[in-house]
């Protein structure tokens, strides 16, 4: 019977002339053994830097990810600052939809909000997958950061076909997804129609990340947490297996990662994930139990500090980092981050603690 390789084929990073060769990130995400537990943050560049805040003052959020300049030294603002093991493109879950032309914007606090929400057949016209073409301040971005970058990988990414869904058919963010619930059961072949079109966004989105030289990406489902197993296998998992399925010929790792997912780690380690990401609420030795429990061989994991943590002060933060450390140890490669996105009033200092203590408690 034909084995499936857990892990990715190797690719240009494993020649050992490249630095990103010895990268403790790509090597945690392939299960091999590395320097130390490799350190990123869900949202490392934003509104919790002021360096950020000072570039982004009179730009919109939008319009600073099509500005290759602007790009670049935002991705490279934590990199510099906390000595993260990896960069993550600076970009948004949504601007594949606004380079082909769907009205929305991002608002300030509010998040992404579509003039005309997705609920028929006829609105899916609208929703198409990008070209190199349309997105050519993505492929200059890219290149000028692994340009600098030398050997911190960049993470490259897109939203998963329900968090985006999410989004188009509510018009803006929502706390129950109740629209997009009632398409995915009231009309499931258009569910699965406009599932599928946004499957096809993230490939193409992210096809162009890798071939500009991301190497890695990371399949943003924030919001699939809202779902039950059953709903999750029947109407999200195979859009976003057909995303990882297309991707595995470019041999990078593909990351995971939703919020409140603790009874879906197993579907969606399932779906193709070479590493899955774990919020707070599952420790990270069960999450290992749940994704083998699902059938599959064990495989690594990315998380999972509580972001309220961060808050709490260093007496609070340090034991955690050691439990964590400790229960990641269960799975065959532990990336350190929290369990959801860095909150826009985190102090920076206490994230540069974090990286420099999850390095020294791990160093090998
Ligand atoms: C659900 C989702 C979105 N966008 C994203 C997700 C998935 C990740 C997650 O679960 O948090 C992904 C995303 N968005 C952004 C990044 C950049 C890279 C990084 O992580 O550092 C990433 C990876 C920039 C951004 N995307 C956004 C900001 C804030 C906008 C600003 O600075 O003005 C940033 C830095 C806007 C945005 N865009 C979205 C939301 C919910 C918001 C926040 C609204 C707000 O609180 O203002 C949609």
């Amino acid at each position: 019977m034909p084995v499936t390789p857990s892990v990715p084929s190797p690719t240009v990073a494993d020649r050992p002339e490249n630095p990103l060769s010895r990268s403790a990130f790509l090597l945690a995400a392939r299960g091999e053994p590395g320097p130390h537990t490799p350190v990123w943050f869900m949202r490392q560049a934003g509104r919790s830097l002021p360096e950020y805040r000072a570039l982004r003052e009179g730009t919109t959020m939008l319009e600073s990810c099509m500005r290759p300049d602007l790009v670049v030294e935002i991705t490279l603002q934590p990199v510099r600052r906390y000595g993260v093991d990896a960069a993550i493109f600076f970009s948004d879950i949504v601007l594949p939809l606004k380079a082909v032309g769907v009205d929305l914007e991002i608002q300030p606090g509010v998040g992404p909000v579509v003039a005309a929400p997705v609920r028929t057949a006829a609105d899916l016209a609208a929703v198409r997958p990008v070209t190199p073409a349309d997105v050519a301040y993505v492929t200059d971005s890219v290149r000028q950061l692994v340009g600098e970058l030398g050997g911190t990988p960049l993470i490259g990414f897109a939203g998963a076909p329900f968090t985006v869904a999410s989004y188009l058919v509510e018009g803006g963010p929502s706390k129950d997804h109740a629209k997009t619930k009632s398409l995915m059961h009231a009309d499931p072949k258009l569910w699965h129609a406009l599932a599928d079109r946004l499957a096809d966004v993230a490939i193409a989105y992210l096809s162009v990340q890798i071939e500009a030289g991301a190497s890695a990406i990371q399949l943003f489902d924030s919001w699939a947490g809202a779902l039950s197993p059953r709903d999750y296998a029947e109407f999200v998992q195979p859009h976003s297996a057909k995303v990882f399925g297309a991707l595995e010929q470019y041999g990078v790792p593909r990351l995971h990662f939703g919020v409140n997912t603790g009874e879906l780690l197993g579907l969606m380690s399932e779906a193709g994930a070479d590493v899955v990401g774990v919020d707070w609420r599952v420790p990270l030795d069960e999450a290992v139990r749940r994704i083998t429990a699902a059938g599959g061989s064990p495989k690594p994991v990315q998380g999972n500090l509580d972001p309220a943590l961060l808050f709490a002060g260093w007496e609070a933060i340090e034991p955690q980092l050691d439990r964590i450390l400790t229960e990641g140890r269960s799975a065959p490669g532990h990336i350190f981050n929290l369990g959801h996105g860095v909150p826009p009033n985190a102090d920076p200092e206490v994230l540069h603690k974090i990286v420099q203590a999850v390095h020294a408690k791990s160093t090998r």
